[in-house]
């Protein structure tokens, strides 16, 4: 579903070029979950807006489903931190937005939506503003609206970071069952090495910037479940933290001078 070949992004800024991303390839098959993490600044949102098409100027090669990356590619759903609700309009009209734009007609748009509240856990809020919801329903609306338009390829940066443990680790449930009824391919970007070892099944570790590839790690018990009570799980948050203090020692740090 996505192919990454030596991809580099330079952004001009009035100090000079800013390298944030220097060589970094990857794969995600389709139906496959895949969590990019690492330190801040690295080039996390960079990567995810290449992949969302928002950022033309990059070398290397990207290819989504096949074909060059491009803007307004209908499949993917990009979802940020910040929601991006409409304040005017209601659960119900924000989730069912896109649906609209299509011209899907009333009666599939209604059950489509009815369904992914439910689904969601939002059906009673559905004739709520946003500005009357908790973070974490907010952040739900924005989730059932992307998937409103059944995207095959979800984009996310960060989505859970401003919400509270408990309502994080109860998104992220609702993130897997709905990657296990959909299975469509979702790249998310996190800070969190236990949301990273619960959803990816594939992680990647960026280094400082420029990012690039320090590991790639298959892992096959996400998407479970239970996967959480696995020993494998934890040891495999241990690891990863491991990789990450190892990575964000680049030469030259204050980190790498202390080892
Ligand atoms: N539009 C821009 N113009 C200039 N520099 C930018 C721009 N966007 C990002 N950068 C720089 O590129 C680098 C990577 O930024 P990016 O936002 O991709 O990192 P990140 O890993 O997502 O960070 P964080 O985890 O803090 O959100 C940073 O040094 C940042 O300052």
């Amino acid at each position: 579903m996505i192919l990454v070949e030596g991809l580099r992004v330079t952004y001009q800024t009035a100090g000079g070029p800013v390298a944030a991303l220097g060589g970094v390839s990857f794969r995600v098959a389709a139906g496959e979950t895949c969590c990019v993490i690492g330190s801040s600044g690295c080039g996390k949102s960079t990567l995810l807006s290449v992949l969302a098409g928002l950022i033309p100027d990059f070398a290397g090669k990207v290819l989504v489903a096949g074909a060059p990356v491009a803007p307004g590619r209908r499949q993917t759903a990009l979802i940020l931190q910040d929601y991006g609700l409409l304040p005017w309009k209601n659960v119900f009209a924000n989730v069912a937005l896109g649906l609209e734009i299509r011209k899907v007609p009333r009666p599939e748009r209604e059950a489509r939506v009815n369904r992914l509240l439910r689904e969601l856990g939002l059906y009673e809020y559905r004739r709520l503003y946003p500005a009357q919801l908790s973070g974490g329903q907010r952040q739900r609306v924005a989730i059932a609206r992307a998937l409103a338009l059944e995207p095959d390829l979800l984009l996310m940066d960060e989505p859970f970071s401003s919400l509270d443990a408990l309502t994080r680790e109860a998104l992220q449930e609702s993130l897997r069952e709905i990657w296990t009824r959909t299975r469509c391919t979702i790249v998310l970007v996190t800070h969190s090495i236990e949301e990273a070892v619960f959803l990816g099944r594939q992680i990647i570790v960026l280094s400082p910037r420029p990012g690039r590839v320090v590991a790639a790690l298959p892992n096959p018990g996400a998407g479970r479940q239970d996967w959480r009570r696995d020993p494998e799980f934890l040891r495999l948050c241990s690891f990863l933290r491991e990789k990450l203090a190892v990575g964000a020692a680049a030469p030259g740090t204050a980190a790498a001078g202390r080892r």
